[in-house]
């Protein structure tokens, strides 16, 4: 029977790093990320009730979503980010089931969920176990300012809509911690993955 991974951790944390390398050990994995960007492509329900809750100011002039002006809007409004939570996450949580049933059909041994708000909107109670992917918070801030550009203001209300990192810790079956550059990571990883504590997950 297939084994439901739970894969999270803060923006910016290397949870896309930690995913590929699951990959490469032949798991399943499932993008939530992924699933949020392609909901909201042309056509999809996503755009089109985002555009009817927020206007059509967000779109492009090619009709796609304007990504970056909605994250400015919603990642300073709490009211505006949760109303963006309910248009999304049914349309993103009906997708994860989907695959997970084809998974589960298919009799993968491990699926893995990489999900960002995994503990906020409830998907642990579906994971046999889950991996926190842990970053020290100075190096969160300054990946997040890096990768996606934002000012040290913008990266911090970012992080703050998300669960705190203390908390994320306390819930955790594993973590991993990515704070070393990343050429390390595949070190760190295999020293995860044949740990004895993660071949007896695999095994029972
Ligand atoms: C607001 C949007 C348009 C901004 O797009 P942008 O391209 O700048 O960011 P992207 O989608 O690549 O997300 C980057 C990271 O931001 C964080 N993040 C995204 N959405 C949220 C959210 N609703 N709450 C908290 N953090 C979030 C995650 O860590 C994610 O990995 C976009 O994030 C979005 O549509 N969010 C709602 C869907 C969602 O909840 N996605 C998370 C998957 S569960
Ligand atoms: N040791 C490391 N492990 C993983 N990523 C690292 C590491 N060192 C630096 N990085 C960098 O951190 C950034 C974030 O990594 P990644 O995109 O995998 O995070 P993520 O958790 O999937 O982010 P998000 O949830 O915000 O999409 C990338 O630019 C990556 O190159």
């Amino acid at each position: 029977m297939s084994k439901v991974l739970g894969l999270t951790g803060g923006i910016a944390s290397g949870k896309s790093a930690v995913s590929t390398l699951f990959k490469k050990q032949g798991a399943a994995v499932i993008d939530a990320d992924l699933i949020a960007h392609q909901i909201v492509e042309p056509n999809q329900p996503g755009l089109t009730a985002i555009i009817a809750a927020f206007g059509s100011d967000y779109l492009l002039a090619d009709g796609r979503l304007n990504r970056q002006k909605l994250g400015q809007l919603v990642f300073a409004d709490p009211e505006a980010l949760q109303k963006l939570d309910q248009l999304t996450h049914p349309l993103i949580r009906q997708e994860i089931l989907r695959q997970t049933v084809a998974y589960r059909a298919a009799d993968r041994d491990l699926i893995v969920y990489d999900i960002p708000l995994l503990f906020e909107t409830g998907y642990d109670q579906l994971c046999d176990a889950v991996l926190v992917v842990d970053v020290a918070p100075q190096i969160q801030l300054v990946r997040v300012e890096q990768r996606d550009h934002l000012t040290e203001a913008a990266a911090k209300a970012r992080i703050a809509s998300q669960m705190s990192h203390d908390e994320r810790l306390a819930r955790a079956d594993f973590v991993l911690d990515t704070s070393k550059p990343i050429d390390d990571l595949p070190k760190t990883f295999a020293a995860f993955w044949y740990s004895s504590a993660f071949q007896k997950f695999l095994a029972n």
